[in-house]
Order: C-alpha cells, then sequence, then structure tokens
C-alpha cells in the first residue's frame, strides 16, 4: 500500500506534461473469477476496472428525416476493451463512433438495440452504468457561476455515498485536482461562452474530473480533444492514459476523431468504423498501418520519411474509401481477415476476466453489492437537495445578473403603483372603485406574467441537466425541488417587501396578510407553470411563446376586463380553470367586503357586480394553492417522461 507519482510514457517528449497518479494497491485487484462477489451494499470498496465485451452490435433508429424508414448505424460489431488499456474509436466523421460509446455505456434513449454487451461478464444495469462508470461528453456541460473545485466538491457531494465523510470527499476532490493538473485554476470560476472563465483545456480536465470523482471503473470518452490546441490535447489524453496505467487500471474508451500524433501513439487498441461497420480492431499504430497495407496494396502506403502522421493517414484512407463507396468492401476484407479469426479467438476467452488486449490491466469483478443496487443516484433526495441549494441556490442568490432580473421588474411597478394610486384605496366615489378594481387587477396578473422570465432558467441548462440525471446525480424531483425553492425563495422575500410598500401607501382596505398571499403565491404558479412549458418545450423560441400566449388568454377570463356575468356560456369553463380569475377575485372580495358602497353601478355593491358577491377570499386563496400544486405535477411529469435530445 502506498502512494507514488507516475510519469507517463509518452510525457518525456512534451516538456510540461507531468501526470500525477496517486497509486494505492488494491485489495481485490485481482479477483480470479467472474462471478458476482458477495459484500455488503454501501461499502466502498478500492476497484479495479472491468472488461467491457460486446457482441455482434446491431444499432438502428428510425430516420430523422424520413420517418418511415430505418437505419442501420451499427452493424456486427465484435471486441472487446480490456482494463488498463486505451482503446481508440476511430472512423470518418459519422462513421458511427459515438453511437458505439453511447451504446456501450448504456447512453442510448431512442432506436433498437441488439447484441450482447458484458462488463466483466454481466449484462450491465441501467444503474450500475449510472453508478459505476465515467462518460465525458464532447461538449462541456458545466456549472459557469461555480469554481473548479465547487464543480468537483458539488458532484463529489452528490455521487459519493453519504456512509463516506465530508473528509474523504475532500481528500478525493484534492486528488483529482492534482490528477487533473487543475491546483492553479481550482478557486477560477468556470465562466461559460459569453463570460470568460477557466480555458478550454482546463474545462475538457474539469469534465474528466467530474467522471473521475468516484473512481469510475470504466471512462468513456467522446472526443475529448477536439477544440483544443495540441499541446492541450496531448496533456489531457497523458492524462487519461495515466490513469489505465495505474494501479486502478480503470477502463478506457474514447471516440476521437483526429488526435495529434502524440496522443495517438497513447492508445493502445484501436477500432476502426466506416458506415457503421467494423474495418479494424487490433493493436493501435503502425500495426493498422501495415494491416490496410497488407489488404490493400494499392493504397498508397503510410511514409513516415514523407512526414505522414499516422492519425491522419487512417483517417485519411478510410475516409477516402468511404467516399469512394468501398467501406463495404473494407469491413468485407475485415470480416474474412486473419486478424477477426485471432480477435475472435481471443474475443472467446474474453468474456470473464481471461484474455482480451494485452492483459495488462488488472481486470476486476463486479461485486453482488454493486449490482444488487437498484437505486439510482448514490445519495438520499433530502441529501441530494441540500447539495444543490448549498451549490447552485446560494452561487446564484450572490450574482447580481441572476438576481437583477428578477427583482428590477417589481422595483419598477411597485413605484409605479406607489406614486401614481398613493392614497386612493380610501376613496371610494364610482370612478375611483374602477381605478382600485384597475390597480388590484395589474397586482393580481403582473406576476403571472413575469412566469416567462423563468423559461430560460430550465431551457438553458439543459444540457447540464441531461448529463447530471445520466450520471445518476439526482432525482428529477430533487432538481425539480430546488429549481422552485431558488424561485420561490425569491419570490417570498419580493413579495412580503413589495406588498407592504404597495398596500400602505395605497390605502388599500382588508387583511394585507391575504394581499401578500394572493401575490406571492400567483407568483410562485408562475414558477411552475414556467417550468411545465419549460420541459414541454423543444426549445427556448417555443417555450417563450407558448408562456405569454397561454397567460395572455386568461386575462380576458378574470372577470375585470370583461364581467364574469357577460362572458358568453360557451366560455364559462375557461373562466373556472384561470387562475388569475382566483387571485383577482380575493383581492377584490379582500378590498370590498366590508367597505364597498351600496349601490354601484346598478348592483347592489361592487361584489355583486362583478358576481362576486358570497365568494370566500381565502376560498379563492386555496384553489390558487391547487393550482400551484396541479403546475407542480406536470412540469415533474413532464421532466420526467417528456424526453429532449434523444440520442
Ligand atoms: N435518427 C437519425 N436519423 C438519421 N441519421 C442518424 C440518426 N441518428 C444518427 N444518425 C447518423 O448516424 C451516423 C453516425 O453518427 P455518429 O454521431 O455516431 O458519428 P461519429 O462517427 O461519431 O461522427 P463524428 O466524428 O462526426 O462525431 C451519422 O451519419 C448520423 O448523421
Amino acid at each position: 500500500m502506498g502512494s507514488m507519482t507516475l510519469l507517463s510514457d509518452n510525457s518525456m517528449d512534451r516538456p510540461g506534461v507531468h501526470v500525477r497518479i496517486n497509486v494505492a494497491a488494491a485489495k481485490d485487484a485481482e479477483e480470479p473469477a467472474d462471478q458476482p462477489v458477495a459484500r455488503p451494499v454501501g461499502v466502498e470498496h478500492k476497484r479495479n476496472g472491468l472488461k467491457i465485451t460486446f457482441r455482434d452490435i446491431r444499432y438502428q433508429v428510425v430516420n430523422s428525416t424520413q420517418k418511415k424508414e430505418k437505419l442501420l448505424l451499427l452493424n456486427g460489431i465484435t471486441g472487446c476493451i480490456a482494463p488498463g488499456e486505451m482503446t481508440a474509436l476511430m472512423g470518418a466523421s459519422g462513421s458511427g463512433k459515438t453511437t458505439l460509446l453511447d451504446c456501450l455505456a448504456g447512453r442510448k434513449t431512442a432506436g433498437q438495440l441488439e447484441g450482447e454487451i458484458m462488463f466483466a461478464g454481466r449484462p450491465p444495469t441501467q444503474t450500475y452504468l449510472r453508478r459505476h462508470t465515467g462518460y465525458v461528453e464532447q461538449f462541456d456541460t458545466l456549472h459557469g457561476n461555480l469554481t473548479v473545485r465547487e464543480m468537483l466538491m458539488y458532484t463529489a457531494e452528490l455521487k459519493i455515498l453519504i456512509t463516506q465523510p465530508m473528509s474523504t470527499k475532500r481528500e478525493r476532490v484534492n486528488s483529482v485536482i492534482e490528477t487533473l493538473a487543475l491546483t492553479t485554476c481550482q478557486n477560477t470560476k468556470i465562466g461559460s461562452a459569453l463570460e470568460k472563465g477557466i480555458s478550454g483545456g482546463q474545462a475538457k480536465r474539469v469534465n474528466i474530473g467530474i467522471a473521475l470523482v468516484t473512481s469510475p471503473r470504466v471512462l468513456f470518452l467522446d472526443e475529448p480533444t477536439s477544440g483544443l490546441d495540441s499541446y492541450t490535447s496531448n496533456e489531457v489524453m497523458a492524462i487519461v492514459q495515466a490513469l489505465t496505467r495505474s494501479n486502478d487500471s480503470i477502463t478506457v474508451c474514447a471516440a476521437i476523431h483526429s488526435p495529434t500524433p502524440t496522443a495517438f501513439r497513447l492508445f493502445d487498441r484501436m477500432i476502426i468504423l466506416l458506415r457503421g461497420r467494423m474495418v479494424y480492431f487490433g493493436e493501435a499504430g503502425m500495426h493498422a498501418m501495415e494491416y490496410f497495407a497488407l489488404k490493400f496494396p494499392d493504397i498508397k502506403p503510410f511514409d513516415a520519411s514523407r512526414g505522414e502522421n499516422e492519425a491522419e493517414w487512417l483517417v485519411d484512407t478510410t475516409t477516402r474509401a468511404d467516399r469512394q463507396g468501398l467501406a463495404g468492401d473494407f469491413a468485407d476484407v475485415y470480416e474474412a481477415s486473419e486478424l477477426r479469426e485471432r480477435n475472435d479467438a481471443m474475443m472467446r476467452g474474453a468474456t470473464g476476466v481471461g484474455a482480451c488486449g494485452r492483459g495488462a490491466g488488472r481486470a476486476s469483478v463486479m461485486t453482488l453489492g454493486e449490482l444488487e443496487v437498484k437505486q439510482e443516484t448514490s445519495t438520499p433526495f433530502w441529501h441530494a437537495l441540500k447539495t444543490l441549494l448549498k451549490y447552485r441556490m446560494l452561487t446564484n442568490f450572490k450574482d447580481p445578473k441572476f438576481m437583477g432580473p428578477r427583482i428590477m421588474d417589481k422595483i419598477t411597478v411597485t413605484i409605479l403603483m406607489m406614486s401614481l394610486y398613493w392614497g386612493i384605496g380610501r376613496n371610494l366615489v364610482l370612478s375611483n372603485i374602477l381605478n382600485i378594481a384597475s390597480l388590484l387587477y395589474m397586482w393580481a396578473i403582473l406576476p403571472g406574467f413575469a412566469a416567462m422570465s423563468y423559461v430560460p432558467a430550465l431551457v438553458l441548462e439543459r444540457p447540464l441537466y441531461i448529463r447530471e440525471r445520466n450520471d445518476g446525480l439526482y432525482w428529477v424531483i430533487t432538481y425539480l425541488c430546488s429549481k422552485m425553492a431558488e424561485e420561490i425563495i425569491i419570490a417570498f422575500f419580493c413579495s412580503l417587501a413589495f406588498s407592504c410598500l404597495v398596500f400602505f401607501p395605497v390605502g388599500f382596505s382588508g387583511q394585507w396578510v391575504l394581499f401578500w398571499l394572493v401575490y406571492w403565491c400567483t407568483m410562485s404558479i408562475g414558477v411552475a407553470l414556467a417550468y411545465f412549458v419549460a420541459a414541454m418545450s423543444p426549445n427556448l423560441d417555443v417555450a417563450n411563446a407558448t408562456v405569454p400566449a397561454y397567460v395572455g388568454s386568461l386575462l380576458f377570463f378574470t372577470g375585470c376586463l370583461l364581467r364574469f356575468a357577460d362572458i358568453p356560456d360557451y366560455w364559462t369553463w375557461y373562466s373556472y380553470i384561470n387562475f388569475l380569475r382566483y387571485a383577482w377575485g380575493a383581492l377584490m372580495v379582500n378590498q370590498f367586503e366590508h367597505s364597498e358602497p351600496s349601490d354601484f353601478l346598478g348592483s347592489k355593491g361592487v361584489l355583486d357586480y362583478y358576481s362576486l358577491a358570497g365568494t370566500s377570499k381565502w376560498a379563492f386563496l386555496g384553489y390558487e394553492f391547487a393550482f400551484f400544486v396541479s403546475f407542480f405535477l406536470l412540469a415533474y411529469l413532464a421532466l420526467s417522461y417528456k424526453k429532449h435530445g434523444n440520442r
């Protein structure tokens, strides 16, 4: 047992790329059988990489442009990925690399997948994949407002078992920061496309760090070097390679389009795809070039003396073959090759922890405890909610760009109402009663209208939400509660302050507490409504158009613009399911129940004129609350079942 520093094999030719890995000997590193091992659930063990074997993978989807047609994106893919090795998925653009990676990682949400995929000889459950593998997406999905350290701690607190003490989580994050050379930027804000934070290379390493925080047995990476300069690409890949070489021997599989020559040499094994079929599976580097030179003598051979780059040569050669319509021939030649026979022989012994790859890694097995875990998240609801609020809500509350838009509109409206309507609440002459009713109408509808401002918060962070759900960080209900809490807490304080600043200066009658609660409740309905629409809508444009269209339609049915008695019979139902009607009705009853003139425009009073006589303001507030609960449930169902970004 101990700790040492490994220097990546290839780091010597690139000054500055030093990869530090903490190596601790694994207790169960070389378990011989592929049978699950009985260990108690919930106890963390030192774990090694798992061997992945896949046989005859076929994956087809409905063609997105021609719905009646099915497309076979992967056909007859057979191979294995060994622990302690880096396996590259290569091939021309559109050849199916990401598709295969997603199939292996259990991240496909659409289409039909056939064939056999085994992790250490056993079919993995979705829950197992969420909890024990890491997936680094091609595009960064990070919280721009958090620092690098906070982002990693946030993930650690959500993914590492709650039974582990905080000190263990901190140590794990420290180790990841050190391993990924993130020490210098650990306290820098991540930033976003519009607000500069850490660099692209650092962001990529943070993404890898997120996957590593829980010591996954398998790490999948989709285009880990895209958008990075060659030095940073090499650095990132050297770090990943060092993870496979450590005693953890994790299994690494990366879809990579055009690696730098240095990054290319870090791979041990390579799968090359063309039009969804395998055209090469074997050792990486010169072995692949030799294979193609032998099988296709007409191809211009690779010539290092001309300064050719191996990765580029392979991609160019296979892409040219694809363009010339030879993809099928390349795949057929591989099918009939002795390389394929050798691979098949290797595969026959590779289902368990037997030979696969060069056998450098120490294969481990799944434990019964790991397989028995049914819960997709590692931490309970209350802990995840607390963590989301601690990292996301508190950071947002300190951000003027988040708080400003949520407060400024209410300050503006409050100033307008105070200055325009000062003292009018006590004057009950006919013309003034109409002014009071209009002011209460505005007080009721404005928070409903403000609902559209909550839409972007959910739609824009959808990729982040999808990634975090795929990583098993929290339940849907946890996410929804944290987002609602964030807005409802702000709404609570805003409504409290602004209702005082309007109610007393204007001189309204009735109970201030109802005046305040109606405002707060309508704001909360607006949040839940916005989240429901945002969760249902395919993009921001649709959501932004839907909310005002819906709320706008409600304005006609509150009973103020058109009296309830004057609404045509065939439309009255819409008035009953209009939360703004109950908001305005409650405010009117509160204002006039004890101080209305006995005669008003030919009716027995103001409330009679507006068909509100005999109604209860508290019952109306209760109906409002029921609308809040309904929209909350609809938002929950939409977030749970409406799938966006099918892959
Ligand atoms: N639903 C679909 N309808 C039509 N074509 C689809 C569908 N889903 C995927 N494809 C196609 O499948 C092919 C494989 O996509 P995939 O993302 O796996 O390719 P890739 O090798 O990773 O490409 P790149 O290197 O450009 O990222 C692409 O040509 C893509 O356009």
